[in-house]
């Protein structure tokens, strides 16, 4: 008998995880597994769950019930913060930051240095090198708040690209940002992704990433609607779900999935 082949582990495991804000389900059961070096991109109307899914993989949030597990670990005993990197919404993170750029950018080494220990020469260069990627070397010596929008979104790209991580989470990086900060933000991320690193992306408009998914995931009421090859938002919209066949058209043929898609709505 042939001993049987190590199990892959996997960035992300989640296992019938569900999740509740306020004593209201959010979450409910869902499966998700993102392999190593892809590129996933979380799709789904307003309010389906997306965020709060990336929350519970970050640990930002607690589960219910399920497990998640980053890198074959599950969470609560995963202690390798410095492998992961997060991006959150961007109005949550930098408003009235009264720092510089290279602060902010800096910052994303903390789980990379051991308790006290001065920068090193490795810090100092993965700081230099990801405000280079992002396109903001030049202006590493203003302050955050001086700095457009899609700069600022840039700010909190290099801040996670620092760290080094094996798996970057990312939540809406391009909303509200101009094309030439989507194509900037799609450079990084492609950058990224050529050293081996998994993504993890909410997005509502994929425009420029568009090369880089290798597959998306569209949410819906708190449940995983699709799981498959890349969709464009415009796809993804009149994306049905029977478990294992995605139909694309005017007709629902499976019993327990509800209406199609209110992508309406969706549009900011
Ligand atoms: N802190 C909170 N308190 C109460 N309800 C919340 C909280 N965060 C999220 N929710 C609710 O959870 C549901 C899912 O929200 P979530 O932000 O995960 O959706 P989303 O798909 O990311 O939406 P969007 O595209 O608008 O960001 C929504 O009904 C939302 O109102």
């Amino acid at each position: 008998m042939t001993a049987s082949a190590t199990p892959a582990v996997h960035p992300v495991e989640l296992d019938g995880v569900s999740v509740a804000i306020g004593g209201r389900p959010i979450l409910r059961d869902v499966d998700l597994t993102v392999r190593t070096g892809d590129t996933v991109t979380l799709l789904g109307p307003n309010g389906s769950g997306k965020s709060t899914l990336v929350r519970a993989v970050t640990g930002l949030l607690p589960v219910v019930r399920g497990t998640v597990r980053l890198f074959g670990t599950p969470l609560p005993e995963f202690t390798e913060r410095h492998r992961l990197g997060f991006v959150p919404q961007r109005s949550t993170a930098t408003g009235g930051v009264p720092a510089t750029v290279r602060e902010v950018v800096a910052s994303g080494r903390v789980g990379r240095r051991r308790l006290l220990a001065p920068t090193s020469a490795a810090d100092r260069r993965a700081v230099e090198s990801a405000l280079e990627v992002v396109g903001l070397a030049d202006r590493a010596s203003y302050g955050v708040s001086q700095l457009s929008g899609g700069q600022q979104q840039r700010v909190l790209i290099a801040r996670a690209l620092a760290g080094e991580p094996d798996l970057l989470v990312l939540d809406e990086p391009t909303a509200g940002v101009d094309l030439p900060n989507q194509q900037a933000l799609a450079d990084a991320l492609a950058r990224l992704k050529a050293d081996g690193a998994t993504i993890l992306l909410v997005a509502h408009e994929i425009g420029p990433m568009m090369p880089l998914i290798d597959r998306t995931v569209v949410m819906r009421d708190g449940r995983v609607a699709y799981d498959g090859p890349p969709l464009t938002q415009e796809v993804a919209s009149h994306t049905h779900h029977d478990h294992d066949h995605v139909e694309l058209g005017a007709h629902d043929h499976a019993p327990h999935v509800a209406s199609p898609f209110d992508w309406d709505g969706d549009r900011r």
